[in-house]
């Protein structure tokens, strides 16, 4: 099943514990990482289809370069000014010219800039590009995993997971637009330092340089650490609010609002607390670097004023030198910002990366083919399943055959693995031996896509989406006319009901179907299935929710559905399923019985029992399941509305044939 170390909610623990375990990397991101995450990813940031976006990044390319051409230009000419207003003085000839070079080339100088403001023009395209490329990467990753990893994940936390997506982007983007600038800055203010001043000052600026990275690089460990800390409080916190708000109605019953308010609370202080570690960790950082680089100012300038005074050195070399320190800390702080906001961005976008590398574990074989269905006969091979290693078999060899457009019914007690086969039969999981096939087919060697299309699922409990009664009903079939959906809804019951709501089908059914009843969601979905028209149908409880009355429309709009057509069926009411072709006792993992309704009924065993139990609740109450058996050899009359209802269904099934 490949799914070890993958159970219950522990996914986004796990990955902690890689990243922070005994086993653990110190301070994680090193730069294999950044080289590593950045080749990944690049891909997805680089516009492969889009020529116009692929000139937009060459030309932000060469306004960094031009941009470093002016932070060059800029204190050299600010240099030459002052000396020639320091040589030049009282004879009244002002510089006009090169002030107003060195007042053009300061214009062309940062962010605010007319280059910045043209850069950031360009980029913003291609930001949202590879912004656009990652989150539908994610969403569409997430979206094909399987139900095993969605069952063992709270949504909320692979919804904030998604969120911190676009710290990718910005990853990349900061590799790509800072360190490059930055590496290409520095290089040339040192390398000017080397060829315009002496020796002394080159190596000095080299020694600030490398003991301001250091210093930054040491101390910026005990951050990343605050960092995660931080992340992974504000991910729970985020979760504890979704959880509860969509719980809404279970925190009611409960009364359970003080207790989720103290819950919040908790996760929010604990938020705090790492925030305010993470941001003491990240002052002290700016506080050693910017005490580092004032004393490699203090010492250069108080040696250069010593040079000037002793006339070694013009006022204009000096006027430069304190220049160029001065914006040789731009892209050292460039550098140490980078430093940050790549491990910030690295951090949160660890998750989204653990997401995008879980493997789903049921996924199309390479070339698997179209499912084709000309009759719809199902048979199950010897199947055996568990959901994990801890757990027992949840299915043993099971052997069946359902033959074409019959109906087969799967009772039996609660967890004994009904919902289980069909979930297999739907490839929400792969079997762990034996095989499914369906005409034929073992369905693992089928495309998702087409068994999708051509199994149709009525579930106990129905999700809708947040929208309107008709999109939720044309969700089954994107291209039906209304008309379409009018004929369904008809045939489930619910077409007259959809126009006494407030705005028809246009009436909003409210987070998860809320705002709808339990029937009316079960016939929705009946809709749904009428409308999608699949080769095989699986009706999982499907009427469980409705009155009697409701049922017995909806009986005979599925028995005109199951008609022709393979069903399965998992009823716990068995007067629903008395017609069905084979009635399939399922338990503990073992189909126990199989037969008709008057098969199981005449071999007296669990079934019978069963059917007992539910037609004469007084006797069940006072006997057991083995007394049940053992005891009562006479047919009982019916007693209950099931019953009746059972006796309707075989009155309609005798008017048909
Ligand atoms: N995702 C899961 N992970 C681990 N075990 C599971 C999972 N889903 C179901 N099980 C276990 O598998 C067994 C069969 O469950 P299944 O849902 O198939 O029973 P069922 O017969 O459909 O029950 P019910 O009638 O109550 O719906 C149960 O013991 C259940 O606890």
């Amino acid at each position: 099943m490949g799914r070890k170390g993958f159970v219950g909610s522990k996914y986004f623990d796990e990955a902690d514990k890689l990243k922070t375990g005994p086993g653990a990397k110190k301070g994680l991101t090193t730069w294999t990482d950044y080289v590593k995450y950045f080749v990944r990813f690049f891909p997805y940031v680089w516009p492969y289809d889009d020529r116009k976006l692929q000139l937009n990044i060459v030309l932000c390319m060469l306004i960094i370069v031009l941009q470093r051409v002016v932070n060059i230009l800029v204190p050299y000419q600010l240099g030459k000014v002052t000396d020639q207003l320091s040589t030049e003085s009282g004879k009244l000839a002002i510089p006009w010219g090169r002030i107003a070079l060195y007042l053009c080339l300061r214009y062309m100088q940062g962010s605010g800039s007319i280059l910045g403001f043209v850069q950031g023009r360009l980029w913003m395209a291609v930001s949202q590009y590879s912004y656009r490329s990652l989150s539908v990467l994610g969403f569409e990753h997430v979206l094909g995993l399987g139900l095993d990893f969605h069952l063992s994940q709270r949504s909320s936390e692979i919804i904030s997971t998604l969120d911190k997506g676009h710290a990718i982007t910005s990853f990349v983007e900061k590799i790509t637009f800072q360190l490059i600038p930055m590496f290409i800055d520095m290089t040339l203010a040192i390398g000017f330092f080397v060829v315009t001043m002496d020796r002394f000052y080159a190596t000095f600026v080299i020694c600030v340089a490398t003991t301001y990275v250091w210093a930054s690089t040491q101390l910026s460990r005990k951050r990343v650490e605050n960092k995660r800390n931080l992340v992974r409080n504000s991910i729970a916190e985020y979760g504890i609010k979704v959880d509860s708000i969509t719980a809404y109605e279970t925190v009611k019953y409960f009364s359970a609002k003080d207790y989720e308010m103290e819950r919040y609370i908790n996760a929010i202080e604990a938020t705090q607390a790492a925030e305010l570690k993470y941001q003491l960790s990240h002052h002290l950082v700016n506080l050693v670097q910017n005490s580092i680089f004032t004393v490699g100012l203090l010492f250069s300038c108080v040696f250069s004023a010593y040079q000037v005074s002793k006339g070694i050195q013009m006022v204009g070399t000096f006027v430069s030198l304190l220049t160029y320190m001065a914006q040789l800390q731009h892209p050292l702080d460039q550098f140490t910002n980078f430093l940050r906001s790549t491990q910030d961005n690295l951090i949160s976008a660890e998750r989204m990366i653990s997401l995008l590398e879980q493997k789903p574990t049921v996924a199309d074989k390479p070339g698997a083919n179209e499912l084709k269905v000309p009759r719809g006969v199902i048979s199950f091979n010897n199947v055996s399943f568990r959901y994990d290693e801890q757990h027992k078999p949840a299915i043993h060899n099971l052997t069946l055959k359902c033959p074409a457009g019959s109906t087969v019914a799967f009772v039996g007690e609660s967890g004994g693995g009904k919902s289980t086969i069909f979930r297999l039969l739907f490839r929400f999981y792969d079997v762990s031996s034996g095989s499914i096939a369906i005409d034929g087919q073992d369905i693992r060697d089928i495309t998702l896509k087409s068994l999708g299309k051509n199994v149709g699922v009525v579930p106990q409990e129905c999700a809708l989406f947040n929208d309107t009664v008709m999109f939720n009903l044309k969700y089954a079939k994107r291209d039906a006319t209304d008309e379409e959906v009018y004929a369904a809804t008809r045939a489930a019951s619910i077409h007259d009901k959809i126009l006494k709501f407030p705005d028809g089908y246009k009436t909003l059914v409210g987070e998860r179907g809320l705002r709808l009843s339990g029937g009316e969601k079960q016939r929705l979905a009946i809709a749904r299935a009428i409308l999608k028209n699949p080769a095989i149908l699986l009706l999982d409880e499907a009427t469980a929710m409705l009155d009697v009355d409701s049922e017995r429309h909806i009986q005979t709009a599925l028995h005109e559905l199951s008609r022709n057509r393979t069903t399965l069926v998992i009823a716990h009411r068995l007067s629903t399923i008395i017609s069905a072709d084979k009635i399939v006792v399922v338990h503990e993992g073992l189909v126990v019985e199989q037969g008709s309704h008057a098969e199981l009924l005449t071999l007296k065993g669990r079934y019978y029992g069963m059917w007992e139990k539910q037609v004469s609740p007084t006797f069940a109450e006072e006997t057991s399941d083995e007394e049940v058996q053992e005891k009562n050899r006479k047919p009982v009359k019916p007693k209950n509305k099931d019953l009746k209802q059972a006796v309707f269904i075989n009155d309609l099934d005798l008017q048909k044939m």
